[in-house]
């Protein structure tokens, strides 16, 4: 293990680069040199242009995608965890323990209901069933669910409700880093209101946070610093 770190996130030229196997083994650069930090209590706002790689750094520090050269540390448990080359079993710690990913849409599970697919989150983490559904109750009330539709699955609910539910699942259980992709691109503004809301808390809470925003006003009112991620762009 690495000697402690005061930042929850920091990245020290990590890259990215897809093979493409299927189309006999094209390499296609995306990120290098990424290098930043994010302390807790923090909202770091990745920005750039389309297709600059902002999601594929948020990928990579979620596990998602492979880190192929440099290094992603996260402090998990007080101790230092080098994402570009931890095992997958401490991928899954983390993922569990110490970093949430709210992706910009649910992936809904077949028969859930809305509420419990919020709730389950906290009932993982052994909260008892009762009170976790008060708690996704609180939220879903927060971010202007009707109360009718808690006991429905979301499938069937449109853009803007499974967006505001996949970030009452993100946000319901503490975690000491969020990553958010595009967490209000569906809502109108007195629901984006709400969500730049609860990332205020969040950062009370001391979580340190990564986000995609591409609304200027929400970048502006969440953003304690910007990456420009043009500035890690890869020579093909
Ligand atoms: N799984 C993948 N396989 C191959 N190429 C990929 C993959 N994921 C992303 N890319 C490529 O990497 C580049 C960066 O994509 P990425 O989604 O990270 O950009 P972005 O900055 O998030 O864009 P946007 O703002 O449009 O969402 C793109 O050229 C994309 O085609």
């Amino acid at each position: 293990m690495s000697p402690p770190m005061s930042a929850m996130i920091q990245l020290t030229n990590a890259e990215k680069t897809f093979v493409m196997h299927l189309q006999g083994g094209v390499r296609l650069p995306v990120v290098r040199g990424v290098s930043f930090h994010v302390d807790a209590g923090e909202c770091v706002v990745l920005a750039g242009p389309s297709g600059a790689g902002k999601s594929s750094i948020l990928k990579m520090i979620f596990g998602n995608y492979r880190c192929d050269a440099g290094r992603i540390a996260i402090l998990h448990r007080g101790a230092t965890i080098d994402l570009a080359t931890a095992e997958p079993r401490q991928v899954l710690e983390l993922r569990r323990d110490t970093i949430g990913y709210v992706s910009q849409f649910l992936r809904a599970v077949p028969r859930v209901a809305a509420i419990d697919v919020v709730a389950e989150p906290l009932v993982a983490g052994s909260v008892g069933k009762d009170e976790a559904r008060g708690r996704a109750g609180e939220l879903l009330k927060r971010l202007n669910i009707a109360e009718r539709l808690w006991s429905l699955p979301p499938a069937t609910f449109s853009g803007g409700e499974q967006q505001r539910v996949n970030i009452a699942r993100g946000f319901i259980a503490h975690v000491p880093i969020l990553l958010l992709d595009e967490p209000t691109a569906s809502l109108d503004a007195a629901n984006r209101e709400v969500v730049m809301r609860l990332i205020a808390e969040k950062k009370r809470d001391g979580v340190a946070l990564i986000a995609i925003v591409h609304d200027d006003e929400v970048r502006a009112r969440i953003a304690d610093r910007l990456i420009d991620v043009a500035s890690f762009a890869a020579a093909a």
